[in-house]
């Protein structure tokens, strides 16, 4: 029998993953959503497309494409492409900071460049270059010579605000939207001005130590010793300050809404026993919690500006929480040594990936010396997996599903977004989305030692939970 080659492979992916697709968008009576019209969350068939039926056969589709894509390409023609890949992420921000998804909303014939133009103030032939590149990308569509319109892509960056609004309290842009403008702008402004220094950030790493904030890519980009919030607090920079935590916020709900309740089984713990939510902002995970389990005791630690907010947050979502001890809230810097004893779990969402090796030990080691020999760590996190099979973590088969060969195991450019996640923690923060690798050294190193994992269904992040050693 002659050998299958991987050009074969690739499209028997695509074409059992199609047909699996179809079927299941048959069997709803539905038909996929079209790239050719705007994003409708709340049409059936995006529904539909998001179901854990169908993302799988779609994820296998992405990362096959790329890769045939790849295989067949002529390879210098696949290197020049991906290296002029900035020249879209420019495009993209030309697009989002001039409005031009706002501007074609309800505009299905589309608009002349010289009309989209006329109201964003760009130059009209320069700007039809650009939005020829993007719609070459499937980032809106050229309907004819220098007409365009959105599509299920670029419709993605319309804020839902009209252009009058926008243009009336410009520094307010993005307050109240749904964020992914405010990210998109963000991510090819400062992020992508940052990530041009990355190959200097490595040649001349920190000398004392790993976790110097001088010598990010984005301090060397934007000549500042700052990052964070004590950049975006600079005067001059209100607008970036406000687009970043409409950013932020945005980012913070790719999340199922119930993720925190799934995966660790918060009603193993006996009654009364008290969750550390470390970082925990306002408290919306602990909120969460409480409310299914009603038996136990949360204290949230933040810094003092957020925790003066959380008390309204309580007080709107769930007062008597408050007023019976079901949550405290309490200011702690969680660089400095725990001032809670008698602990049940110490939650961490999103605390270790901002910051380097260094850092992340400090937190951890605080959190272990205040922990007893019960004491268990709940860690939320992305876990990236390697772009490898033969991981010798044996957790990894249960975080990472491996793809059909000759797919690569974590599935290609269907994963493409952890390493690029991965990449803007680093260049802003020296932060890391960490490998099961990288949290098991990380850990061990700080008492700490992993029992069990939790991935869970249509989140990024999954549960890491350890105990002490
Ligand atoms: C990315 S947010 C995560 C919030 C929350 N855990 C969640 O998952 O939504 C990071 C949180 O850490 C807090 N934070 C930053 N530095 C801190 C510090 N040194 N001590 C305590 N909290 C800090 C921030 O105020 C913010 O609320």
């Amino acid at each position: 029998m002659s050998k299958i080659s991987p050009l074969r492979q690739l499209a028997n992916i695509i074409s059992e993953s199609v047909d699996k697709i179809e079927a299941e968008m048959a069997k709803a009576n539905l038909e996929y959503p079209s790239l050719d019209e705007p994003f409708n969350p709340f049409s059936p068939g995006e529904g539909a497309a998001m179901a854990p039926t169908i993302r799988p056969s779609a994820a296998l589709i992405v990362g096959a494409c790329a890769q045939l894509s790849a295989i067949v390409n002529i390879p210098a023609l696949t290197l020049y492409d991906t290296i002029g890949a900035f020249h879209v992420s420019s495009g993209i921000r030309v697009a989002v900071e001039g409005n031009v998804a706002e501007i074609l909303r309800g505009q299905p014939q589309g608009l002349h460049v010289n009309d989209i133009a006329a109201k964003n103030g760009m130059d009209g032939p320069t700007l039809a270059r650009v939005l020829r590149l993007l719609a070459t990308h499937h980032i809106f569509i050229e309907v004819a010579p220098n007409v365009f319109k959105n599509n299920r892509i670029s419709s993605m960056m319309d804020t839902l605000k009209s252009v009058e609004e926008i243009k009336a309290d410009p520094v307010n842009k993005h307050t109240g939207t749904p964020g992914v403008a405010a990210l998109v702008e963000h991510t090819s402004d400062e992020i992508m001005k940052a990530s041009a220094f990355l190959p200097e950030a490595l040649e001349k790493p920190a000398k004392g130590s790993l976790d110097d904030l001088s010598t990010t890519p984005f301090a060397i980009a934007f000549k500042t010793q700052k990052y964070g919030f004590d950049w975006f607090e600079e005067p001059g920079n209100e607008f970036r300050l406000k687009r970043f935590a409409a950013a932020m916020e945005g980012a913070s709900r790719v999340d199922p809404p119930n993720a925190i309740l799934s995966g660790f089984k918060w009603e193993s713990l006996g009654s009364k026993t008290v969750v550390v939510d470390i970082g925990g902002g306002m408290g919306h995970l602990s909120l969460k919690i409480a409310q299914q389990h009603k038996d136990l005791r949360f204290v949230v630690q933040d810094r003092a500006p957020v925790i003066k907010e959380a008390e309204g947050f309580w007080k709107t979502n769930l007062p008597s929480a408050l007023e019976d001890g079901t949550v405290t809230l309490q200011v702690h810097d969680f660089f400095t040594p725990q001032p809670k004893a008698d602990v049940g779990v110490f939650l961490c969402r999103m605390i270790l990936h901002d910051y380097g090796k260094n850092k992340a030990t400090t937190i951890l080691k605080h959190l272990r010396a205040a922990a007893g020999s019960k004491t268990k760590l709940l860690i939320v996190e992305q876990v990236v997996p390697y772009a490898c099979r033969g991981s010798s973590s044996k957790f990894s088969a249960k975080l990472h599903i491996e793809p059909p060969q000759p797919l690569l195991a974590n599935g290609g450019k269907a994963s493409a977004i952890a390493y690029l996640g991965d990449m803007q923690m680093y260049v802003g923060l020296l932060g890391e989305e960490r490998t099961i690798g990288t949290f098991e050294e990380l850990l061990r190193s700080a008492g700490w030692e992993i029992e069990d994992v939790f991935p869970i269904p249509g989140s990024v992040h999954s549960q890491i939970l350890a105990v002490p050693v």
